[in-house]
């Protein structure tokens, strides 16, 4: 008798570890999968993200809802736009962080890189067969999958039609439902219009917090809807207004740069030395020629440059 309750008891003990250390293990210890704490997302952006006040906003707004959707009408899909080093990919990084653990990320995560994988012009037609198979055995596997398209510009035109399907409002497409998916483009295009707009403002000694995405949201999507030989040149998911919303992403200034080398130097486990911060920020080019107001890189090589420094 003793020695049978001494086993129960151990087989109890042994279960529960094993089943809390894989929970956490998998799930984190307070973590639903495919969900998002707001709070925790906007400290995140509020402390990782400078100078991107809309897109911190609308990203804010539109996927925790998205999200708490049970019975989407269609995916989300948001188009991000901007010069180069403006935080586009950072930003999608730390959202998909915020929404699956790493473990999930391997399972729901598909990171698509025009230039990487589709490099070749005369293989378009493979290559939308690919995409297309690719969305189909993700969505499959996990209905809330997130697509992250980079450099959505550089890609063949045409080519990125080949998911318009997916991106519609139909209920299933061969037994599949793409509804809960999210899908999220990443593009330069646009970048000069969002820099205009912004010098404008710096040029009359307006905050340039005070534009709006009504402001410039149209602006965005035309330019990249007519840059000719790009990925969206004529695009059928503009056109349909498959798109939910164009982010736009600001050009950084010198303030802004400074405070990637600061959250750098943090990350590092230094001081963030005001010293060496601005140095750092002030051995980056500036442009307009005149007016040198945004890094060239924005905060691009701010990691490499810390390097050199340290
Ligand atoms: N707005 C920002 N706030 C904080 N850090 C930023 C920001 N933008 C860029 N960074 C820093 O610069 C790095 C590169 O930025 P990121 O790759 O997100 O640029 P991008 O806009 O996607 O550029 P590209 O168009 O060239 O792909 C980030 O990993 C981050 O460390």
């Amino acid at each position: 008798e003793p020695i049978s309750i001494t086993v129960g008891t151990v087989s109890v003990i042994t279960g529960l570890i094993s089943y809390y250390g894989l929970h956490n293990y998998f799930w984190g210890s307070s973590r639903v999968e495919g969900t998002v704490n707001v709070t925790a997302l906007q400290l995140d952006f509020e402390k990782n993200i400078f100078g991107q006040h809309l897109a911190k906003q609308v990203i804010i707004k539109a996927v925790p809802r998205f999200l708490s959707n049970e019975n989407p009408k269609k995916p989300l899909a948001l188009s991000l736009h901007g010069w180069t080093g403006t935080g586009k990919n950072y930003i999608s990084q730390i959202l998909v962080n915020n929404i699956y653990s790493e473990y999930m990320r391997k399972k729901c995560v598909r990171t698509i890189v025009a230039t990487l994988h589709f490099p070749h012009a005369s293989h378009i037609q493979e290559y939308k067969d690919q995409l297309q198979t690719l969305v189909r055995s993700s969505v499959s596997d996990c209905e809330r999958s997130i697509f992250i398209f980079d450099e959505i510009d550089k890609m063949h035109p045409g080519l990125i039609d080949a998911i318009k399907p997916f991106l519609d409002y139909y209920d299933h497409i061969d037994g599949v439902s793409y509804r809960k998916a999210i899908f999220i483009f990443l593009s330069n295009a646009g970048g000069e219009k969002i820099t205009e707009l912004s010098l404008k403002f710096w040029r009359a000694g307006r905050d340039r917090e005070e534009i709006k995405l009504s402001d410039v949201e149209k602006d965005v999507y035309l330019s990249a809807f007519n840059k000719k030989d790009s990925g969206y040149w004529h695009s059928s998911l503009i056109d349909k207004n498959l798109i939910d919303v164009f982010v736009p992403f600001f050009p950084m200034e010198f303030r802004h740069v400074k405070m990637c080398v600061k959250a750098e130097l943090e990350r590092r486990g230094h001081d963030a030395d005001e010293e060496i911060t601005i140095a750092i920020a002030k051995d980056m080019t500036y442009y307009p020629s005149g007016e040198k107001v945004y890094s060239v890189k924005g905060c691009k090589t701010v990691s490499t440059k810390l390097d050199l420094f340290l």
